[in-house]
């Protein structure tokens, strides 16, 4: 089966189809593109504030942006009050494309309708349309045995939404038709994905047979990026003609057993990339070498051990059965139990508590910065700062993900979620850059970081690599674009700032790069170095 002129559909090594090149790609090229994926469902909480064909975001995300279209005003569909959409065009093609068969079940519920129960009526219309895109969903993986297996309670709770989607569709609820809607509901478990912004902001889920088809690996060769409703998977490295194309379905930073566990849990399979064979020796499972401190330093977490170890989850993080790495397991325990996930105990995401595993985590002197959970932490950390309106926090925070953290989760200075993150990184360094004069500036200015350049330094890049990571025409890539000019274009902000210094045009771009040059290597040091951070930490709390 051929989904574009480049790839095609057929059995692989792994059991299953999987989607392959029928020529080369290099990282940066776009392998599939599509104008919007097949079925789409916006979460609860964007369903008011975002247009349900189209995905503009009517809300501004703090320091996002791209996607978000604040002048646009979404309207409830008359029929439902269910769904909004920008515009009569969007409310038409949506209409077209299925809205009409669910309307009338959607605008019967008093309650938002969950998303898998809401996709699931999509895929029932678009089967019963005929059309053969939707026929592709039944050649998925379902994994109908597995889920059967796993336990009345969640087997039963499915069976309920499938009969709530036949029902709310309204078609017969006879045996073949709940039958079919089992299938559907299985198929989206374990092939949707995410819908989000360009941004990377969670907007809802899609299932599309073009996308689903790809196989994972923990070691991806491709990446999927939103553009509003385009859909492009892109080259993250080399996939010559005829070679699979892997797009990573977890974290991949994870440690190996909780990488495992994951997809062993939501996939049913066993991961055997070439991470995954070597097991929890790869290197982003190593921690640093021990120092004489670090035995007494772990102990922090023994009162907590036996409470830990009741968990559920607590399996996939031993590390090994000596008392050490029984802890050093207990503290990766401990640090995933601030993360969102639906099996964790989260215990808050306020940047204090964030703040304090974190803390905890690099106390021991062995834990890389790039080590799970440290990445996730460091992330959520730098989130929780910004939703908190803590910006020079934040900023700190953000200096350590893109020096320290990011160059080794995602080692392509391409990938899309590296780009977004230098992206919120410049934009935050332009905002706090704004007060020259505040003691947090002052102190880091001592420290050699110099925010204007840093500033101009990231967006130098970004520019550079927004090509391949998100495509000049996409919405981010025009956002890019609109800075870059602004800012380092002709008669742009750079270039009177260096007139009025007396800097004529031919030595302005020379003289730039010099001061990026000088100045790398001390941000670079400003962000492995924890003096200097607790410096900077006492400025802050001054
Ligand atoms: C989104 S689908 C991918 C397409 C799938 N192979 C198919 O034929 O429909 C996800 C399912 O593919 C299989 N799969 C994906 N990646 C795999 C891998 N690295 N090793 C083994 N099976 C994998 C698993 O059965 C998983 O539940």
């Amino acid at each position: 089966m051929s989904f574009s002129s480049s790839t095609e559909a057929k059995s692989s090594s792994l059991g299953g189809r999987g989607l392959f090149a029928t020529k080369q790609f290099q990282g940066g090229d776009v392998v599939v593109a599509l104008d919007r994926p097949l079925v789409a469902v916006l979460d609860e909480q964007r369903v008011e504030d975002t247009c349900s064909w189209c995905f503009s975001w009517t809300e501004l995300p703090v320091l996002s942006g791209a996607g978000v279209n604040q002048a646009l005003k979404v309207n409830w569909c008359t029929g439902c009050k269910k769904v909004k959409y920008c515009s009569k065009k969007c409310q038409a093609q949506a209409w077209k494309a299925g809205h009409k068969q669910e309307c009338k079940g959607l605008g019967a519920q008093s309650e938002h309708i969950p998303n898998l129960v809401h996709a699931a009526m999509q895929v029932l219309a678009g089967l019963d349309s005929g059309d053969s895109v939707y026929g592709e969903i039944q050649k998925m993986e379902t994994h109908r045995d597995e889920f059967e297996t796993l336990g009345p309670k969640k087997w039963d709770a499915m069976q309920l939404m499938a009969h709530t989607a036949v029902k709310f569709i309204g078609q017969k609820d006879d045996k073949a038709n709940l039958d079919r809607a089992k299938m559907v509901i299985c198929a989206l478990m374990c092939n949707t994905s995410r819908l989000v912004t360009p941004t990377f902001d969670p907007l809802g889920l899609v299932l599309d047979p073009r996308t689903s088809v790809i196989n994972h690996s923990c070691s991806p060769n491709a990446v999927v990026v939103f553009d509003g409703p385009k859909i492009s998977v892109r080259a993250l490295s080399n996939v010559p003609e005829g070679g699979e194309v892997y797009i990573s379905y977890i974290d991949s930073s994870a440690p190996y057993g909780v990488r495992q566990a994951e997809l062993r849990d939501q996939y049913f399979f066993i991961c055997k990339c070439s991470k995954c064979k070597l097991g929890s020796t790869a290197p982003q499972d190593a921690f640093l070498e021990t120092s004489p401190e670090f035995a007494e330093r772990i102990k922090v977490i023994d009162g907590m051990i036996d409470q830990i170890t009741e968990d559920p989850a607590w399996p996939r993080h031993i590390l090994g059965q000596s008392t050490d790495m029984k802890r050093l397991s207990a503290l990766q325990f401990y640090g995933y139990s601030y993360l969102e996930s639906p099996d964790s105990q989260a215990t808050g995401q306020t940047p204090a508590s964030l703040r304090k595993a974190i803390t905890i985590l690099r106390n021991t002197g062995i834990w890389p910065v790039s080590r799970a959970p440290m990445p996730a932490l460091y992330q959520q950390y730098a989130v929780a700062c910004l939703g908190a309106k803590k910006y020079n926090e934040a900023l700190v925070a953000l200096i350590r993900l893109h020096i320290l953290i990011d160059p080794v989760v995602y080692p392509q200075p391409h990938h899309p979620v590296r780009v977004v993150h230098a992206w919120t990184l410049a934009t935050l360094t332009r905002a706090v850059s704004s007060e020259q004069d505040s003691p947090f500036c002052k102190a880091l200015q001592a420290c050699g970081v110099d925010l204007p350049i840093l500033f101009l330094a990231l967006l130098a890049e970004i520019h550079t690599q927004v090509p391949k990571s998100h495509g000049e025409s996409s919405a981010f890539g025009q956002m890019v674009k609109g800075a870059w000019q602004t800012i380092m274009g002709p008669g742009g902000e750079l270039a009177e700032q260096y007139s009025e210094q007396g800097v004529e045009r031919p030595r302005q771009q020379q003289m730039l790069a010099e001061q990026i040059n000088e100045m790398w290597p001390k941000v670079k040091a400003f962000a492995v170095d924890d003096a200097l951070a607790a410096q900077i930490d006492e400025a802050l709390a001054g």
